[in-house]
């Protein structure tokens, strides 16, 4: 590959920037471009319906910002603002903003898409970086200031026949490729003509309009700017980030901690080439360090379903905080990292999210009924356990988990992702139904402590026994030893020790079933077995746990049945 075709833009490098030291504090100024920059890089630009639905979305999510378009370039971004104020769709609290180049009839044309607006963001544009001005404009520093100025000019003269307020915004395009002091003169050159003041602000926007170098060449410029104008009092410093490095998110939060007021980007990114800054990403971020973001974002989906909609782009499944895979773990470690992470996050009850591999709590975005969790063959008993648990409500001793995910690997192995539902199939099959060659019929526990002083409990068991039918006798001091001691009684069954037992109700209630786990090893043998009943009746789960487990000796280890 010829890298030597290419060479780096040389701009500013502050020696004394400040930024790397300052912290992101609170929310800048959103400002939404998604009906601007996002529409004009669609395939196929919004329709009027999809525009209102998208601008309300925008206005639900709590934009106070929104860039509605560019009126003076087509009739339909014309009639879609049109819409918006003759269907007085605009809240009160929402200030609309319409693009334009800084020429004559287009600045014309966009006042008078405004009539009946209390309040507009009026934002005029020119390109001055040295690329542009040789190859596209082919003027002189002074004819392209005069571009901004004489575009000032014009707005200032209309905006005194309008009925509303007008602020200005303006825009030094491709700022990133201009060299810093001349994009200072232009922007001083229009604050002045406009005659800003602190009480007359004007919103200059210092777009990465190409994203050409690293984010902190970008912080350099921004702080390098905030720094030199004559009055930063009557300025607001907007940056508008594009993502052609791929980089766009961490430009803009390092041109907040040099200095931006605000921020114009899109939802999920789109915008032209690679696209705008995602400001969903921006402000999770925010949110993830316990900033409040000044958005609510808590609906993901239906923001995303709106977006796809309207825009015709797919949300990829790996995009930050929106995707549908990032809020799932395929492998083993992290499978059980999370599952113990949202124990101990439970457990601690103290509100402060600290899970491993989540950086913020799925339920916040209202994805939580969404697996975290899904199963394929990199995962381990950790995922198995927590799909038994959250989805299933089994909390599986630990060494069953080890043995049961060795039997879902198995399957991953052959067949791919493992649906929850085939999990628990799975475990039903191996652990819960197994019949034969023992099957439970039914169950009596007596207590007996008035009549015995060794034992408290008399256990009878009925059970099919390879068909036949037998009821066994035990004695013990509790439940769980007496019908024990019922299997052990007779030269028939297996003589076993009960290695491990744990239970739970699988609902909360008192009419839930109990399940049972029992962990038997035949005397004389190494191995074990796990089984599991499940029933209304506690005693009875136990029972069937341990014909379960013995079927289970019978099966791998007796290698019968
Ligand atoms: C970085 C950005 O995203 S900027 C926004 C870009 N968005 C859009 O362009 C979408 C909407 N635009 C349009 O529909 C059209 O461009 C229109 C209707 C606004 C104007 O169309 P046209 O008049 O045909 O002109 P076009 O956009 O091609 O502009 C070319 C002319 O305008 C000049 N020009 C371009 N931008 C500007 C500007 N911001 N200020 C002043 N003059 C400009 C060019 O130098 C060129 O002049 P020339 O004819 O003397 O060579
Ligand atoms: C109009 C301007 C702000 C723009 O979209 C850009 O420079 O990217
Ligand atoms: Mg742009």
């Amino acid at each position: 590959m010829n890298y030597k075709k290419y060479k780096k833009f040389e701009t500013v490098k502050l020696k004394d920037r400040t930024w790397p030291d300052h912290e992101i504090e609170k929310a800048p100024i959103w400002c939404s471009v998604d009906l601007r920059d996002g529409n004009q890089a669609l395939i196929t630009p919004m329709d009027i319906d999809e525009k209102v639905e998208m601008f309300q979305l925008l206005v639900q999510l709590g934009f106070k910002e929104i860039e509605v378009g560019f009126p003076s370039s087509s009739q339909i971004e014309y009639d879609f603002l049109r819409l918006l104020i003759e269907k007085n769709l605009i809240p009160d609290d929402v200030t609309v903003q319409v693009l334009t180049q800084a020429r004559e009839h287009l600045i014309k044309r966009t006042f008078e898409s405004l009539k009946g607006l209390k309040k507009a963001i009026v934002h005029i544009y020119n390109s001055t970086s040295i690329l542009q001005r040789d190859v596209v404009f082919h003027k002189s520093k002074e004819e392209i200031k005069k571009i901004a100025v004489d575009g000032t000019q014009l707005v200032k003269e209309l905006s005194k026949d309008f009925d509303g307020e007008v602020i200005l915004e303006y825009s030094p395009e491709s700022f990133t490729g201009t060299e810093v002091d001349y994009a200072m003169e232009v922007c001083e050159a229009v604050l002045d003509t406009w005659e800003a003041s602190p009480e007359r602000k004007v919103i200059i926007n210092l777009p990465s309009t190409v994203e050409m170098d690293t984010p902190n060449v970008y912080a350099d410029q921004i702080e390098w700017m905030c720094r030199h104008f004559k009055d930063r009092n009557r300025v607001i410093v907007s940056v508008h980030p594009h993502n052609d490095r791929g980089c766009g998110v961490a430009a803009t939060e390092l041109a907040l901690l040099a200095g931006a007021d605000r921020v114009e980007g899109t939802l999920f990114g789109n915008g032209e080439r690679t696209g705008n800054v995602d400001i969903v990403t921006l402000a999770l971020n925010m949110f993830t360090h316990g900033i409040d973001p000044k958005l609510e974002l808590g609906q993901m989906n239906q923001i995303k379903d709106v977006y796809e909609k309207c825009t015709k782009m797919d949300v990829p499944p790996r995009q930050p905080y929106a995707g549908e895979l990032v809020f799932t773990a395929f492998s083993g470690s992290h499978q059980d990292a999370i599952n113990k992470g949202m124990y101990a996050y439970h457990q601690r009850g103290e509100g402060i999210w600290e899970v491993p591999y989540l950086p913020i709590d799925p339920a916040d975005l209202n994805r939580q009924y969404e697996p975290i969790v899904r199963i394929n063959s990199q995962s381990g008993k950790g995922g198995v356990a927590y799909v038994m648990d959250t989805v299933f409500g089994y909390h599986l001793p630990k060494a069953l988990q080890g043995d049961f995910a060795k039997a879902i690997q198995n399957i991953s192995e052959i067949e791919g992702e493992v649906s929850p539902e085939r999990i628990y199939d799975t475990f039903k099959k191996e652990y819960i139904d197994l019949e034969y060659p023992y099957k439970f019929i039914k169950q009596r526990l007596i207590d007996i402590s008035d009549e015995s002083d060794e034992y408290e409990r008399r256990a009878e068991v009925t059970i099919e026994d390879h068909g036949e039918v037998k009821t066994l006798i035990g004695y013990g001091n509790g439940p769980i030893d007496a019908v024990k001691n019922a299997f052990n009684s007779t030269d028939d069954f297996l003589y076993t020790d009960l290695m491990d037992y744990s239970e739970h109700a699988l609902t909360a209630g008192s009419n839930s079933k109990a399940a049972a786990y029992v962990q038997l090893r035949p005397q004389g043998e190494e191995l074990c077995e796990y089984g599991v009943g499940v029933h209304l009746n506690i005693t009875t789960a136990t029972i069937k746990a341990m014909i379960s487990a013995m079927n289970r000796i019978y099966k791998n280890i007796k290698k019968e049945g």
